[in-house]
């Protein structure tokens, strides 16, 4: 068997094609436990999501976890599912046209499309039309604002997989995270502004109100290990508070979705909101940075169920801050990422073999001229 299959060669005088692909995490494909139980399967067998030696996980995963799991996560994400699918796949959807209507308009001539790192569209089948559309330049675009070895890192490891199995590559590029980009801060801020406009802003050191950025976190060990995850969420928080000029006293940074036993990094949302109405904080408006795209973590753990928590507790107001998905402003972010990723790629005024050979020649003509 040959470990390469037999390609068609790019085509000969079409000038090279660019492509920008948006990944996301990914979701299951119905609500129900069967399609629950293959996403899970496919993500939770990622080395890089769960770092537990295989010979000790995958009893853990078969015999538990994949069948308990499936029935509970499904039941969640029916009150979250919409009629056109999972929230995670139709804004990254939307994510993606808007995001290819912006570049058009700024003059690239570039194929946009999006894929989804776990179920589908899955990425290499993504990768294997584009090449086979004869794009010979491909940028991911990680919709992950914070580098982690669990999210970017795994994209990457998928496209290098990808990569691996060709004989004739075509070049890659990729964001590896976005956690200070100023166009993103900026476009949390005023997502923030703009629901302080609607509700009210809270009054300068009024000690019974918090804003509360949560992040989906990740085992502490990592953190130990050398990933950089923690620090880039911290990053961004202290950029969006002092983008709003919110004194530290008023902000909290906190980390949700924990999964397992194992330690993961701390303050963990829930129980951190469940405490605050006993040190006086009744109003707590809360965002999620570190989604772009409102999904299972964002819309049902936060805004309904840390939402009881803080209320039962004795909390009064509870305002959810939707993701940015669609926001103009983080579209015009997005396009300025990915603008500076294409700058080595002449996606603007492509040069073909003809072009380059009128431009060889009329050099060659001044220079006899000289
Ligand atoms: C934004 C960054 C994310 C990190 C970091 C991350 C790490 C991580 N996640 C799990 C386990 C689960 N995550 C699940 C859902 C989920 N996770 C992210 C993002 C990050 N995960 C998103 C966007 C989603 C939502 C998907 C959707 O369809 O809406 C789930 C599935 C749901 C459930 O059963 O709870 C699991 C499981 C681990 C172990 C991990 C670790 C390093
Ligand atoms: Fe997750
Ligand atoms: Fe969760």
């Amino acid at each position: 068997m040959p470990r390469f299959q037999p390609e068609p060669p790019f085509k000969h005088g079409t000038p090279p094609q660019t492509a920008v692909v948006l990944v996301n995490l990914g979701s299951p494909d119905s609500p129900t436990p069967e399609a629950v139980r293959r996403y899970l399967k496919e993500f939770l067998s990622d080395p890089r999501v769960v770092e537990i030696p295989k010979a000790v996980w995958w009893p853990i995963l078969n015999g538990i976890i994949l069948n308990t799991r499936p029935k509970q996560s499904a039941a969640k994400y029916a009150t979250i599912w919409t009629p056109e699918g999972s929230p995670l796949k139709v804004h990254t959807e939307r994510q993606a046209k808007l995001l290819k209507g912006l570049l058009g308009e700024r003059g690239h001539r570039v194929t946009v499309t999006w894929a989804m790192r776990y179920g589908s569209p899955a990425l290499p089948e993504v990768l294997d039309r584009l090449k086979a559309e004869n794009h010979t330049r491909i940028l991911l675009l990680p919709a992950y604002p914070q580098y982690s070895a669990s999210t970017t890192a795994t994209v990457l490891d998928q496209a290098g997989q990808w990569l691996a199995g060709l004989r004739n590559q075509p070049e890659l590029r990729s964001q590896r995270s976005f956690a200070d980009d100023p166009g993103y801060i900026a476009a949390l801020a005023a997502s923030v502004r703009e629901h302080w406009q609607a509700h009210g802003k809270p009054a300068e050191n009024d000690p019974s109100y918090r804003l509360v950025m949560s992040f989906h976190g990740v085992p502490k060990r990592t953190l130990d290990l050398g990933d950089p995850y923690h620090c880039e969420c911290h990053k961004t928080a202290r950029l969006l508070a002092r983008a709003l000029g919110l004194p530290e006293q008023q902000v909290l940074t906190t980390f949700q979705s924990r999964f397992g036993k194992a330690e993961w990094l701390q303050p963990y949302t829930a129980p951190t909101l469940t405490k605050l109405p006993q040190d006086g904080v009744t109003r707590v408006d809360v965002l999620c940075p570190g989604f772009v795209a409102d999904c299972l973590e964002t819309l049902e753990e936060i805004a309904q169920e840390v939402k009881a928590d803080f209320l039962n507790a004795g909390g009064q107001v509870f305002h959810y801050l939707p993701c940015l998905n669609e926001r103009p402003d983080w579209i015009a972010a997005l396009a300025d990422l990915a603008e500076r990723q294409l700058a080595g790629w002449p996606t603007k005024a492509p040069r073909d073999d003809q072009g380059l050979a009128e431009s060889v020649a009329r050099a060659r003509l001044l220079g006899a001229r000289e």
